[in-house]
């Protein structure tokens, strides 16, 4: 199958990640960890950008974005510079943003998502270091608002913007590009994506091979599917009525699902860029052997190893090296248990509950799942009593055989359900002559009958093959 993209959409992502795993900002001794602190009190002369304040360069977060360069296949430059983007908006009270311009520190590389027609291949066109402004924070709507509070614990912060090709010929491709991309990030240890502005995506999106359109205020993988597929239409219908796709860059409300025009896009010469004068070059080829070492397996790389090693199927490996602390927890489980069954168990059902309570892989055992699955594998308990215990330990706490005992999960011996069915059948005749006169739904209301009698801890499965035999005696 080969997709043939007939709308002529091309989509190309920035995004900023925030290296936030880094203890102290990019240019200055400010601690990072401001995310639970009152506003304003992670700040120094430097961050604040007062006149006459030096940076000094954080030698970590090169290392970091050497490491991220290098994970999304691209070249490390030989030389890198900073340059300043002039700009005046208070989130920059220095008016120009600290960046990097024609050298950036990490170019021409690519990831690999599942796109429309298969293996698809997104290019990077460029990642480069820059510095966080402060956030602001609008009462009220951006469009209407009546004034703004600014907070500066933000500024400073070290980020990575990674510039995509216009590669991707749909928002669901998008949304796969930003879950692979927050994936090896995940893997790097460079950042955690759950942290408040962890990752921010602008979308440019244009249609029939035009224009693009700049979409920013994207906050999530859903918000940027939305964003897109609203942009999409609103360009589409707007060429149909014989309108023009002009370079713009809107804002996405999230709440009304809409894009809204901002203002014209401004040209690159608007920003002034020369080289900041204040910060040497610094030539970082010599420091890639080092880092390339650091690189850990990554997403793709370890997907294949699972599917080798452990005999599982694409959509398992897929599902469980997503995030490393599952493929970790997987790893663990797997050396206790059959794999296919760890596999089945953490990506199917756990990660469901998981899911379902918003929490993460933490909020379970290896141990606890590991019992769970001996006490289903060894036929001790139904999968249903499975995976009601797994809901008990999340919602109540609790270990996996205490759970056992007090629910009286344990699965009634053989005898017993053989006695079950034996009763049922005689106590229903109706329905047995109904099932025997080809009424196959009368079969059902005998192995509900059997699972009454044992109170639900017969397995239904067994419950219905014995009801059968019984039947065709
Ligand atoms: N016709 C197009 N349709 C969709 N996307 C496009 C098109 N042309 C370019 N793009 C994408 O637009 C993005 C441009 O980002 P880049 O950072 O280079 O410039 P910018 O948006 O002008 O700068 P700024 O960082 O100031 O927003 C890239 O992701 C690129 O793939
Ligand atoms: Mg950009
Ligand atoms: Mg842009």
């Amino acid at each position: 199958m080969v997709y043939e993209n007939p709308d002529g959409i091309r989509i190309g992502l920035e995004v900023h990640v925030q290296l936030n795993k880094l203890k102290t900002k990019l240019f200055c001794g400010c601690s990072t960890e401001y995310h639970d602190s009152e506003p304003n009190t992670h700040v120094c002369p430097v961050c604040l950008g007062l006149p006459g304040s030096l940076p000094v360069l954080n030698e970590k977060a090169v290392e970091f974005a050497i490491k991220v360069g290098l994970a999304l296949n691209c070249n490390i430059v030989e030389q890198t510079q900073f340059h300043r983007k002039n700009y005046y908006y208070p989130d920059l009270p220095k008016n120009f943003q600290t960046t990097q311009y024609d050298f950036p520190i990490a170019a021409n590389g690519k990831i690999i998502i599942e796109g429309e027609d298969g293996e698809h291949i997104v290019g990077i066109t460029r990642a480069h270091i820059e510095e966080d402004p402060a956030r602001l924070q609008h009462m009220g709507t951006i469009d209407r608002s009546k004034g703004t509070l600014i907070n500066y614990n933000r500024s400073g912060m070290t980020l990575i913007e990674i510039v995509s090709e216009p590669d991707m010929r749909s928002p669901k491709e998008a949304r796969r590009y930003l879950e692979k991309l927050r994936s090896i990030l995940d893997y790097l240890g460079v950042f955690d994506g759950d942290l408040e502005g962890a990752m921010k995506a602008d979308a440019n999106v244009s249609v029939f091979w035009g224009d693009r359109v700049e979409v920013k205020n994207i906050s999530s993988f859903k918000g940027l599917e939305r964003a897109l597929v609203y942009e999409i239409m609103r360009q589409k219908n707007h060429i149909r009525r014989g309108g023009e796709i002009v370079m713009e860059t809107r804002h996405f409300d999230e709440a009304r699902g809409v894009t809204i025009s901002m203002r014209t896009k401004e040209e690159e010469h608007d920003y002034r860029y020369f080289p900041e004068p204040d910060l040497v070059p610094l030539r970082v080829a010599d420091w890639v052997p080092d880092v390339r070492k650091t690189l850990p397996e990554l997403p793709d790389a370890k997907r294949e190893r699972f599917m080798e090693q452990y005999g599982l199927g694409e959509t398992h490996a897929r599902a469980l090296t997503t995030e490393i602390k599952v493929a970790n927890f997987f790893e663990e489980v797997a050396s206790k248990v059959d794999p296919k069954d760890a596999a089945v168990w953490v990506s199917d059902i756990l990660k469901g509950e998981l899911n379902y309570r918003e929490l993460s892989i933490n909020a379970f055992t290896v141990e606890d799942i590991v019992a769970v699955v001996g006490l289903v594998t060894g036929n001790k308990i139904t999968e249903q009593s499975g995976v009601e215990i797994i809901r008990t330990v999340l919602d109540d706490g609790g270990k996996p055989q205490d759970i056992v005992e007090k629910k009286g999960l344990l699965k009634v011996e053989d005898d017993i359900v053989a006695k079950a069915v034996e009763e049922a059948v005689a106590e229903n005749p109706e329905a047995v002559a109904d099932y025997l006169g080809g009424k196959e739904k009368s079969l059902n209301f005998i192995v509900g009958k059997v699972m009454q009698k044992t109170k639900g801890r017969a397995d239904a499965r067994e419950a219905r093959e014995k009801v059968l035999a019984k039947l065709n005696e």
